[in-house]
């Protein structure tokens, strides 16, 4: 019954502004070594904790997590688009096995994900159907939010009930750490804004075209140094990344209203990273190693890469 795991930021602007290729070469190197690490692993799960972006989830019925049971990746920027090769009868008993430990989750025969899923996926694995894959939504840029706390707990138990599969697992966390792309908020928004984030599925590819160049003039005008986006905090990254090696527990005390001060609206993702080390806490202690960070403005993102696997296997 091994696990593995492997958490990592994901941006849609790779390939679209991407930062000095020195920057660029480095990722790349290291994206490539998680997916050697993952198909010389060669799991017979993979479960991706991971955001939406309003593309699958909105607030017409918004869940604070939901396990996939059947999924598409829509392909948004340049991401791939098309079925997960879900396991349906496991995601379903994964959702119930969550339920009886008394963490509430939601269960959907028809998730739809986006970049925040099909990238890591495509990262780690060379594609959306390499392996079974379960994914598991957090909901990570639609307030109110789970606290972290949640997330750690709902992570430990999907982690319990992977255990007791027998399979070959590898989790994902895929999402932050400080950033704060322009995903809109409900609160203060225009009605067209709010109408498109409480029901904007399935977009028209003129209104996906514009939403992918708002973020692009963004990114642009953030590595200008002329934004009003919160600034990326390499500190506070970089101490969120030792806890997830050393201290897991701690992040039980990082409110909600902190991680917005200090990370920026978009650090909620960080609660991906949180619930795939939850899910590893559950197999015994564990070593992690912090593979690569660096503030890249040109993607609007603090970004990190960790690997980890129980003591007993590293
Ligand atoms: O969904 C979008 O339009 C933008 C998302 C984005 C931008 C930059 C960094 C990220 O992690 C994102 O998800
Ligand atoms: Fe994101």
């Amino acid at each position: 019954m091994p696990i593995r795991l492997e958490c990592l930021s994901h941006t849609p602007l790779q390939g679209y502004f991407d930062p000095a290729p020195d920057v660029l070469n480095e990722v790349e190197r290291v994206q490539a070594a998680a997916r050697e690490r993952v198909l010389a692993y060669d799991p017979e799960l993979v479960v991706v904790f991971a955001p939406d972006h309003y593309n699958g989830f909105f607030y017409d019925l918004m869940p604070p997590f939901c396990i996939g049971a059947a999924a598409d990746s829509i392909g948004d920027y340049k991401s791939l688009a098309g079925p997960l090769p879900v396991p349906g009868a496991l995601a379903r008993d994964m959702a119930e096995s969550v339920l009886a430990a008394d963490i509430d989750v939601a269960l959907s025969y028809r998730m739809q994900v986006d970049h925040g899923c099909a990238q890591a996926l495509e990262v780690l694995t060379g594609g959306l159907d390499r392996f079974p894959v379960i994914p598991v939504f957090i909901n990570s840029v639609a307030p109110p939010m789970a606290t972290l706390r949640r997330a750690r707990l709902l992570g430990e138990a999907i982690g319990r009930f992977l255990e007791r599969t027998g399979k070959r697992v590898l989790v994902i966390g895929s999402g932050g750490i400080s950033h704060e792309p322009p995903v809109p908020l409900l609160a203060g928004a225009s009605d067209e804004v709010a109408q498109r984030l409480i029901a904007g599925r399935n977009p028209t590819p003129e209104g996906r075209a514009a939403r992918q160049a708002r973020t692009l003039a963004a990114a642009k005008s953030f590595t200008a140094g002329d934004s009003g986006l919160h600034p990326l905090n390499p500190e506070w990254d970089l101490a969120f990344m030792d806890k997830m090696a050393s201290e897991l527990l701690a992040v039980d005390g990082m409110t909600n209203d902190a991680i917005t001060r200090d990370g920026g609206r978009s650090a909620h993702e960080i609660r991906a990273w949180v619930a795939a080390f939850g899910a590893l806490s559950a197999y015994g202690p564990y070593r992690a190693t912090n593979d690569f960070y660096r503030p890249i403005p040109e993607w609007i993102a603090g970004f990190g890469a960790m690997h980890a696997a129980p003591v007993a296997a590293a």
